[in-house]
């Protein structure tokens, strides 16, 4: 499968690349608030318009011809820096940081204007991306990956824009499929809940478990 790719990078390299890459990811993530919200003139809209476009520019100047995909380095690191929830480059993910409990996974972070469904409130779309990659982390946490076969969402409130914190665990597997479930909830309560079934696919079975994980560290 492309996509898996193997690198040796230096260790402090490595560091040095993922700061940078956070502080750009970062930057441009400010950008995309700002790009919904500003208030400005038509002036300042060129202004900055035309230093965006500069921007992109510098960035264009040497490009991979694919996706990221996950990046595998000889001191263990793996990198999603793509990942549409937690890829520290990609300014579309919040990026959200999981954190690994022995029977489950959680996160706590903000979900700004640029993920707006019903005003003030997040996009049932986006939920459904978060609760994905939530329940697909806890599989992987508790030993046993895959991809999404099915998802099951119940949207129980409106999920307020801001503060959110978001859990999954594995409840149980069978064979190649991993059962899991889990909850995104503000200070309002619980908003939704999901279950999914995540399989290993044919093409992974064969592989060593290290590449089968399909999420990066950093
Ligand atoms: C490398 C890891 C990355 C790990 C990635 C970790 C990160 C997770 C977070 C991100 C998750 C994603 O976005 S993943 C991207 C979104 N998902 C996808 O693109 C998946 C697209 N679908 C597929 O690739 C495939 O259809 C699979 C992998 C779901 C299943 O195909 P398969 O590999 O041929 O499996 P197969 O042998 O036929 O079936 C195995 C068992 O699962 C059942 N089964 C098959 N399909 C489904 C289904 N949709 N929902 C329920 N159950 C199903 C079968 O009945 C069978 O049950 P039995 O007879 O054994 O009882």
């Amino acid at each position: 499968m492309s996509g898996y790719i193997t690198e040796e990078i230096p260790a402090e390299e490595l560091t040095r690349q993922i700061e940078q890459a956070r502080e750009l990811g970062d930057s441009v993530r400010r950008l995309v608030t700002a790009t919904v919200v500003t208030d400005v003139g038509e002036e300042e809209l060129a202004e900055a318009r035309a230093h965006i476009d500069a921007a992109a520019e510098i960035l264009e100047r040497s490009r991979i011809d694919s996706s990221f995909g996950l990046r595998f380095n000889s001191d263990g690191r793996l990198r999603n820096w793509g990942n549409a929830v937690e890829g520290i480059r990609n300014p579309l993910a919040p990026p959200v940081e999981f954190h690994a409990e022995a029977d489950h996974v959680w996160a706590e972070f903000d979900l700004g204007p640029q993920y707006e469904g019903p005003p003030g409130l997040v996009h049932g779309g986006v939920i459904g991306l978060i609760l994905d990659q939530v329940l697909g982390n806890a599989a992987v946490n508790a030993g046993s990956p895959g991809m999404t076969g099915t998802l099951t969402i119940r949207y129980r409130q409106g999920t307020a824009l801001g503060p959110i914190r978001v859990e999954g665990r594995l409840d149980r597997t069978e064979g190649h499929k991993s059962f899991a479930s889990g909850t995104i909830s503000t200070a309002d309560g619980l908003c939704a809940e999901a279950e999914g079934i995540f399989i290993m696919p044919r093409w992974a079975r064969g592989l060593d478990a290290s590449r089968q994980l399909g999420v990066g560290d950093a």
